[in-house]
């Protein structure tokens, strides 16, 4: 099997698991992986389908300027520049961005502040912190509509030691040496979201009964 093609077939797996999980609401989110260092090729998700179907034109091959650099009627994700980013600033190897729930209300929740420190939680270890009181701060920022200032923003909150970026009331992008760790990381924030998430609401409807 090619390289192209096994690349494609990961992404594609991660783009299935994602979609059961129902991470894909109304066409958001966009995925890509990396085939190549020097020149680097990219595999990336094409703009505005429904990420829950699979077809054989779901994903572009781009070079780092995100142009395609084969023939394809498709266009790339109206986000391949915050990929770009990624790719550019760390040692990433695919990168996954997804709108839920859980991480726009932590989003809106923690704007204010710029990030949001997850800690006490057994999942952080996902992110190869083994340390007692473990602790991992997570970047939000603004969502604008400009998208070349998205990304440029996007690429400045960017820790090469937190494989994640969120945007506020938009979603997270999380990425990992490889699809594997991509999954896992993207898992673990979103778990850790969840929690978090469901912790304040018990302890506000705990509050409003006293
Ligand atoms: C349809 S709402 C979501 C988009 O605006 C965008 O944020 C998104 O995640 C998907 O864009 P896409 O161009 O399909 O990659
Ligand atoms: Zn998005």
């Amino acid at each position: 099997m090619s390289l192209f093609q096994s690349r494609w077939e990961e992404l594609a797996s991660i783009k299935a698991e994602l979609a059961c999980r129902d991470w894909f609401p109304g066409t958001s989110g966009n995925l890509s992986i990396k085939l190549n260092d020097d020149p680097t090729t990219i595999l990336v998700t094409a703009s505005g389908k429904d990420k829950s179907k699979q077809t054989t034109e779901d994903f572009i091959l781009i070079n780092d300027s995100g142009k395609p650099i084969t023939e394809t009627n498709a266009k790339v994700s109206a986000e391949t520049g915050l990929h770009l980013e990624v790719y550019k600033r760390t040692n990433a190897g695919c990168c996954l961005h997804v709108h839920t729930i859980d991480n726009n209300i932590i989003s809106e929740l923690f704007g204010d502040e710029g990030q949001v420190v997850l800690r006490n939680q057994e999942l952080i270890k996902a992110f190869n912190i083994w340390e007692q009181g473990a602790q991992i701060s997570v970047p939000i920022i603004e969502n604008i509509a400009d998208l070349q200032e998205l990304a440029i923003n996007f690429g400045n909150a960017i820790n090469p030691q937190v494989p994640a970026v969120l945007i506020r009331n938009h979603g997270i992008t999380a990425w990992g040496k490889n699809g594997f760790e991509a999954k896992k990381h993207l898992e673990a924030f979103e778990f850790l979201f969840s929690y978090h998430v469901k912790l304040q609401m018990l302890a506000s409807a705990k509050l409003s009964y006293i």
